[in-house]
């Protein structure tokens, strides 16, 4: 593609954002500290932004001047092509040593919390290009994640010592929101072979986060660009119909109602005549017997550019809770498959106590499919807020026992289990594709 950046990423940068900038000396200076934390820190500097909270606030503040800078509507933006936004970017993980220990994880493979963070951070750097005004150095855009619509793993490992290559590239616009599809290879013997395939969808706000802000249009070039911006289309469509059928606002199929049911029958106690006897069958866990919860401290840190967590860090951690889950109910290492459906439904603040809670939802021979939902609660007004739900298929080694729901709501958390399992799990069992440990 016209446009490519084929560089590691210090020369990414350099390239992207002109050498002598604030940004551009500080990726000079924290070399040592992995990747994603890295390109944080040089976008913080980008934004003028510093550490410590007061300046924070006060460069949060100066933004407002570039409220100025945004398009009154979508047509007043130059168009972009596919290839304009196009990056590729080195994680030298081979040539690199120094770099291995943040990505190590205890099976001598790599963590993939970890690469969940480095997509994020590649996802919103590419929607930055896309979207990059040429006469101005600062962007008056805030890029936020709102969903990670798909990741499918091809690798079982993710080798520790060898180079991995992600690209990617904005696929389809909408008017203020943009899906980005980024690609992971890992280099073998000269050759860098496919790991990953990851569609998320950032969203353009202003420069205070308050209100979406218009984003270029994108123009597809040729029958293949023209077929992915379609997809993307489709992608949006599909979104709009699931979220629709959600068993939250809609009763259950007529299917699902004899999936559900059959369960039940097969849980009664069959020496009693009581619909509330229930006796679990052989080889089966109940429900909320297969349940793991953490609670994390929201500090400083893991702060993204708009002075809220990170959505990589939220994603990591939601990750490594459901592969511990998946891990002690299966009873074997299990291996993520997919994940998809990660919707980011509101900020988390600085300072918020966030409580995960991760449940085995639907299993299926070698398949665990685990839902973490997190929420942050408010000690002041003691309120709890739901800001993501993540959904994450996992393979064990060996098969897993049968999980049982007993009440409604878990039958209804099944069969949204089950909804993702089928979306997620359909061509990777076709192509009996497996993957990575966290
Ligand atoms: C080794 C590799 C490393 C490489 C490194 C590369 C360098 C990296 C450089 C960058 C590093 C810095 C990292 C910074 C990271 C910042 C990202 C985060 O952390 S962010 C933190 C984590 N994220 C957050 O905290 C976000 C929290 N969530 C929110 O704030 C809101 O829910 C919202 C803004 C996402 C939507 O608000 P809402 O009121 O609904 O908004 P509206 O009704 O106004 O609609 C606007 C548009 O949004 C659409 N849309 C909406 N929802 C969805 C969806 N689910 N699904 C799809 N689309 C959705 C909707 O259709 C519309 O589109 P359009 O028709 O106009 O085209």
């Amino acid at each position: 593609m016209a446009g490519k950046v084929n560089c590691c990423w210090r020369r990414t940068l350099a390239g992207y954002f002109s050498p002598g900038t604030k940004c551009w000396r500080g990726v000079g200076r924290r070399t040592e500290e992995g990747i994603a934390t890295e390109v944080a820190s040089c976008i913080l500097l980008m934004f003028s932004i510093s550490f410590l909270p007061s300046d924070h606030v006060q460069a949060m503040h100066e933004r407002k001047d570039l409220h100025i800078l945004l398009a009154k509507q979508q047509e007043d933006l130059p168009p972009r092509k596919m290839s304009d936004s196009y990056i590729e970017v080195i994680l030298p993980l081979g040539s690199q040593p120094e770099l291995r220990e943040k990505y190590l994880n205890v099976h001598n493979s790599v963590r993939f919390g970890r690469i969940l963070e480095d997509l994020d951070s590649l996802g919103v750097l590419i929607c930055y290009t896309h979207t990059k005004h040429e006469a101005s150095q600062r962007s008056p855009l805030s890029i936020v994640t709102a969903l990670v619509d798909k990741i499918d793993l091809c690798k079982k490992v993710i080798y520790p010592d060898c180079d991995i290559k992600f690209t990617g590239n904005v696929s389809w616009v909408g008017k203020t929101s943009m899906e980005v599809k980024m690609h992971m290879l890992q280099l073998h013997d000269g050759t860098y072979s496919p790991v990953l395939d990851a569609t998320f969808v950032m969203v353009a706000r202003d420069p205070e986060n308050k209100r979406s802000a218009f984003v270029n249009p994108l123009i597809p070039e040729g029958p293949e660009e023209e077929e992915i911006f379609r997809k993307g289309e489709l992608n949006r469509i599909r979104r709009v119909d699931f979220s629709t059928a959600s068993l939250l606002k809609m009763a259950p199929t007529a299917e699902e109602r004899t999936i559900v049911h059959n369960i039940f029958l097969n849980t009664l106690d069959t020496r009693t005549v009581s619909f509330r006897s229930r006796v679990l069958p052989p080889n089966s866990v109940w429900m909320e017997d297969a349940k793991l919860k953490g609670l994390e401290i929201c500090h400083p840190q893991e702060r993204n550019i708009f002075n809220r967590i990170f959505g990589g860090f939220l994603m990591r951690k939601a990750f490594e809770l459901g592969w511990a889950t998946a891990c002690s109910y299966g009873g074997s290492r299990p291996y993520v498959v997919a994940v998809d459906d990660i919707m980011f439904q509101r900020p988390v603040e600085i300072g918020s106590l966030l409580l995960l809670s991760a449940q085995v939802c639907y299993t299926e021979e070698n398949y665990i499919q685990i839902r973490v939902h997190s929420e942050v609660y408010d000690s002041d007004t003691r309120e709890h807020k739901t800001t993501n739900i993540f959904h994450f298929t996992f393979m064990s080694e060996r098969e897993v026992p049968q999980i049982v729901p007993k009440t409604y709501g878990e039958s209804m958390l099944y069969l949204d289990g089950k909804r993702h399992f089928s979306a997620t799990t359909k061509e990777t069992r076709e192509a009996e594709k497996t993957t990575a440990a966290p």
